[in-house]
């Protein structure tokens, strides 16, 4: 921790200093001599070259920072259970909040143990079991491609870029080897909190998580959650905030307190090695770095992210 900046009103970023810094954060990374390890559960990634790194942030006034391998698509993951929340919420509101809790949960995002003493309700939608019951929500009754092109066309409206696209190798490698999230399901089912057979519930939460995006795309569609004067109307402010506390509390799973700790901003991560994370109407920012720590989040992208909120002093903390 070298974050000794003095209390008081932090200043506003001088756009130049930022570019700078990201490009001494890309070239200084690069150093690392762990990177941490790449999903494996899920073969399609675990052929991502771990040793890759971009940092994309957009400022209030739309100013667009990026470094590193700022246009190279990778697998957003979990990052995509933000999205469909925030897409939820917008069809039924607060109705959800029968079916999934708003609580840490202080397990692995696969984990199963609160379920069954919680009654199949899952403590917040971040982690696979409550994400299942969003994407559930979400299908409601329609066919998988009808909730996927909806939820794809409110991903490339937040971000304004039409090419955003699903990696239907990557969902078909986790349709054949995601047991435990088909155990989840079945075990929401069991419970009668899941609308949908199970089957489809999945192979539409598998696609979400196959989306692929740019850090600088997914910076640009964070817009909103960060509540930036340039963002598309997609989502009311009161609505963005508590996306941002969920972000906080719940965000980087088991590692959501750590994440707090070293970053201070509401994130979210997925086993593809991306991080969205938000300072309130300040900046919107993606990391991505495909190796992983011991909670499945990005290790040098928690680094990087570390590192940029102690130089720019955006943690909401300050
Ligand atoms: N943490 C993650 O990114 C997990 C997402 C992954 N698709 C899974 O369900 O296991």
């Amino acid at each position: 921790m070298t974050d000794d900046r003095p209390a008081g009103p932090v200043p506003p970023v001088d756009p130049g200093k930022l570019k700078a810094f990201l490009d001494r954060l890309s070239t200084e990374v690069h150093a690392a001599d762990d990177w941490g390890q790449v999903a494996t559960y899920i073969p399609e990634l675990a052929d991502v070259a771990p040793n890759q790194f971009a940092i994309s942030v957009v400022l209030a006034d739309g100013t667009r920072l990026s470094a590193g391998a700022r246009s190279v698509p990778f697998s957003i993951q979990s990052v995509s259970k933000v999205f469909m929340l925030a897409c939820v919420l917008g069809r039924e509101g607060d109705n959800i909040w029968r079916r999934v809790d708003r609580e840490p949960s202080g397990d692995r995002f696969d984990s199963i143990l609160l379920l069954e003493q919680e009654k199949g309700r899952p403590r917040n939608p971040f982690i696979n079991a409550g994400a299942l019951v969003t994407t559930d929500a979400m299908l409601a009754n329609r066919a998988p491609k009808q909730a996927l092109s909806e939820f794809l066309g409110f991903l490339r409206a937040a971000a304004g870029d039409e090419d955003i696209h699903i990696d239907p190798s990557v969902a078909a490698s986790e349709a054949r080897y995601g047991f435990r999230n088909v155990a989840l399901a079945n075990y929401l089912k069991s419970y009668d909190n899941l609308h949908n057979a199970p089957e489809l519930t999945l192979g539409t939460y598998f696609h979400q998580c196959a989306v692929e995006m740019t850090t600088d795309q997914l910076a640009m569609a964070g817009r909103m959650i960060a509540q930036l004067p340039g963002a598309p109307p997609l989502m009311a402010p009161a609505r963005a905030r508590r996306l941002g506390a969920l972000m906080m509390t719940c965000g980087h799973y088991d590692g959501s307190g750590d994440f707090a700790f070293r970053v201070g901003l509401p994130g979210k991560s997925g086993v593809g090695g991306g991080i969205l994370m938000v300072a309130p109407g300040r900046a919107s920012i993606a990391i991505w770095s495909p190796g992983l720590n011991s909670y499945g989040n990005s290790k040098v992208g928690t680094e990087a992210a570390e590192l940029l909120t102690d130089f720019t002093g955006w943690s909401v903390f300050s």
